[in-house]
């Protein structure tokens, strides 16, 4: 194949939350910067999950609530790409479209947010803590069992501005968004990994596309990440074999060391209430990612993993 691309204008379909500009904006610049004198549009699209805001996010049900609409728009050729934050985006991929490109990750952690606590440890008994995510429920009922956990929906900054209302004494929140929109002033702490372990995904973009776009997967290339795509491989993998993604409680979370010979992945998958957190690890060499995750999940699996899932589907309390 040729190197000269002709293709010259790009179709961006994102969500039209703050975060999600921002991260369509970031591609925008990058396809900009590697491609001078190319067009890029973005086409901002409303999907299921920012239209129902009243329901408990692990109530709402349904694989891909934040990218449904988008990858209609990419199949009924109204975009050429769709912007994903990594976290929501489904282990599967309707026909004709896939994940061409992941992008260096930012921070992967969770953040403490408070208007009067600066940790987890500081606040006092039976505080009301939000969160809509059963992960960061079960492990901060993990940690504090004491706690009160509301739900909280919305986008970075309506969850935000509930805080300031009073409602909650303490909110988390997905560092990398805060960073992205600029807010890390409101971060108090970042969890650790030890305690939070971050979702799959937490903290990387990613791009889709119709894999028979063989000019936009060869425009997307340079906005690629290996290292990034390594841990998210791992990641992902893990979450496939357990069949849950960001609405189960369930979390993993893939280093690559310096050296960049080897992925260091930590996986768990605990009860809602915090009373049982089954965790295990995995470490490879990068190419062995997908392996890695699998291995992961059976183990997981076998120690547990399964009654626990199988109890959140039947309780209703997370998408199928
Ligand atoms: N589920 C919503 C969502 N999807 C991605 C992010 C944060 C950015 C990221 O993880 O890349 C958030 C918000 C949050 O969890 O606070």
């Amino acid at each position: 194949m040729q190197n000269n691309i002709q293709k010259k204008r790009v179709r961006i379909a994102t969500r039209k939350s703050l975060l999600a500009l921002w991260q369509a904006e970031y591609v925008k610049a990058e396809l900009e910067k590697h491609h001078p004198g190319i067009e890029v549009e973005l086409l901002g699209m409303s999907t299921r999950g920012d239209k129902i805001l009243d329901t408990p996010l692990a109530k709402v049900g349904g694989k891909g609530l934040f990218v449904k609409e988008l990858e209609v728009a990419m199949l009924e050729n109204r975009a050429d790409i769709a912007v994903h934050s990594m976290k929501d985006v489904p282990m599967e991929f309707p026909e004709g479209l896939g994940l061409s490109v992941i992008c260096p990750r930012e921070r992967p952690t969770d953040a403490f947010v408070s208007n009067r606590f600066n940790t987890l440890a500081e606040l006092p008994q039976g505080a009301i803590v939000g969160t809509s995510s059963l992960r960061r429920q079960a492990l901060l009922r993990e940690q504090r069992p004491d706690l009160e956990i509301h739900d909280l929906r919305g986008n970075v900054q309506t969850r935000l501005s509930k805080l300031d209302d009073g409602q909650y004494d303490a909110i988390i929140l997905a560092t990398a968004g805060l960073i992205r929109l600029e807010l890390q002033d409101r971060i108090r702490t970042e969890l650790s990994a030890d305690i939070c372990l971050p979702a799959g995904g937490q903290g990387a973009v990613g791009i889709e596309c119709r894999l028979d776009d063989h000019e936009m997967i060869e425009l997307l290339a340079p906005l690629h990440d290996a290292r990034t795509a390594a841990c998210v491989t791992a990641e992902r993998a893990m979450n496939r074999r357990l069949e849950g993604g960001c609405q189960v409680p369930i979390a993993c979370f893939a280093v690559l060391n310096k050296a960049e010979d080897e992925v260091y992945l930590r996986g768990l998958v605990a009860k809602p209430d915090g009373t049982t957190v089954l965790r295990d690890e995995e470490r490879g060499a990068p190419e062995n990612a997908e392996q890695m995750g699998i291995a992961l999940a059976e183990r997981l699996l076998d120690a547990g993993a399964q009654e626990i899932l199988s109890a959140v589907y039947a309780s209703g309390n997370a998408q199928a």
